[in-house]
């Protein structure tokens, strides 16, 4: 197991006045055995931070450090790493026995050991039954699995995944996220995970970075992005709805932006801010309030509500304040975070 470790990543690609500059100085550190998910919006760079991790691609500016050595220069496979991808590229004509056991026959592992680990990671991912199968003969989530096993068997430091459930159904993805938290619960293997997918971050992360053209604006545990997020982006990508960020509310001084989630909006009886209902969408356990807020420039304001609560009708104007320490404000021009 190793730690991983940024420093100052610059990516561009091409050269010259043309040179495209796709990453802006990440520096971070992923402890030994920590899970951590890059997460952000497509073209944000996440695959590329992933790839140079991997060795895929070239690092710009730099450095990238795997257990304390600098890798910028070192071959993929001299980088003790293994990688996931989302299109598991399995081959067809090998049974699923093959396809784990393929990379430890091509480093010339004794067949005793290459065995047993085939063996070890197929139990770990309930494979165990499917030892024979061809790949075409497995469900989406299968071949998924087997592609992990294939990682597995190589005991490497680090593990790398991008976007590996994205080809999976809603369902199947759920229950592949819960094997991917229960092997990292077993191997502890150091792994970074990127996703698009923010329930997917949420949910797997001991900590996550959050990714914004090129540059990393937060990298902390779920809780802390979720409640106090660093920028306006980390509020608004992180969370849906999205937080609501309001500008011109009365008593509220100039220059700051409020950011209040629409679960921490509460309909009062009088006073409070008046919001004129435009729509409401029932989602069976809670409904989706969307209104606009007297003075407040900018989109929707949404509140949520649970199904039991009465629903407002359209047309009506509800009166609202927020839960008073669930109030976050952020700088208007630059989007980061104010304190107290
Ligand atoms: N080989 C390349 N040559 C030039 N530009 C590239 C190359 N690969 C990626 N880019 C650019 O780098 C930026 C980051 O791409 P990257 O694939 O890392 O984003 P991403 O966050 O992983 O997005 P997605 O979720 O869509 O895969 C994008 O603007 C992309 O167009």
């Amino acid at each position: 197991m190793a730690s991983i470790e940024f420093n100052n990543v610059i990516k561009r690609y091409g050269t010259g006045p043309k040179a495209n500059q796709v990453i802006h100085g990440v520096s971070a550190e992923v402890k030994d055995g920590e899970f951590v998910v890059i997460v952000g919006p497509s073209g944000c760079g996440k695959s590329t931070l992933l790839r140079m991790v991997a060795g895929l691609e070239e690092i710009t500016e730099g450095t990238i450090s795997i257990g304390g050595r600098v890798v910028n220069n070192l071959e993929p496979a001299e980088r003790d790493i293994a990688m996931v991808f989302q299109n598991y590229a399995l081959y067809p004509h090998m049974s699923v026995f093959d396809n784990m056991a393929y990379g430890l026959k091509i480093k010339k592992v004794p067949p005793d050991e290459i065995r047993a680990r085939v063996d070890k990671a197929a139990k770990i991912l309930e494979l165990g039954s499917f030892l024979q199968r061809k790949p075409r003969e497995l469900s989406g989530g299968q071949r998924q699995r087997v592609a992990m096993g294939r990682a597995i068997v190589r005991q490497p430091q680090v593990f790398l995944f991008d976007e590996p459930l994205s080809n999976l159904d809603a369902k199947l993805r759920a229950q592949t996220r819960l094997e991917i938290e229960k092997l990292h619960r077993e191997l502890g293997i150091t792994s970074l995970f990127v996703t698009h997918d923010q329930v997917e971050a949420m949910t797997l992360a001991q900590r996550m970075m959050v990714m914004n053209a090129g540059r990393m604006e937060q990298f902390g545990t779920p809780e802390e992005v979720y409640h106090r997020p660093a920028t306006t982006f980390v509020a608004s990508f992180i969370g849906a709805p999205p937080m609501n960020l309001l500008s011109g509310v009365e008593g509220v001084r100039d220059g700051v932006t409020l950011g209040i989630r629409p679960e921490h909006l509460r309909v009062v009886d009088s006073g409070g801010w008046p919001l004129a209902v435009e729509t409401v969408e029932m989602l069976g356990a809670e409904r989706l309030v969307y209104g606009r807020l007297g003075g407040a420039q900018g989109p929707w304001t949404i509140l949520r509500m649970n199904e039991i609560e009465a629903p407002p009708a359209p047309g009506q104007t509800l009166h609202v304040l927020p839960l008073e320490d669930r109030v976050h404000g952020f700088d208007a021009e630059t989007g980061v975070r104010l304190e107290a």
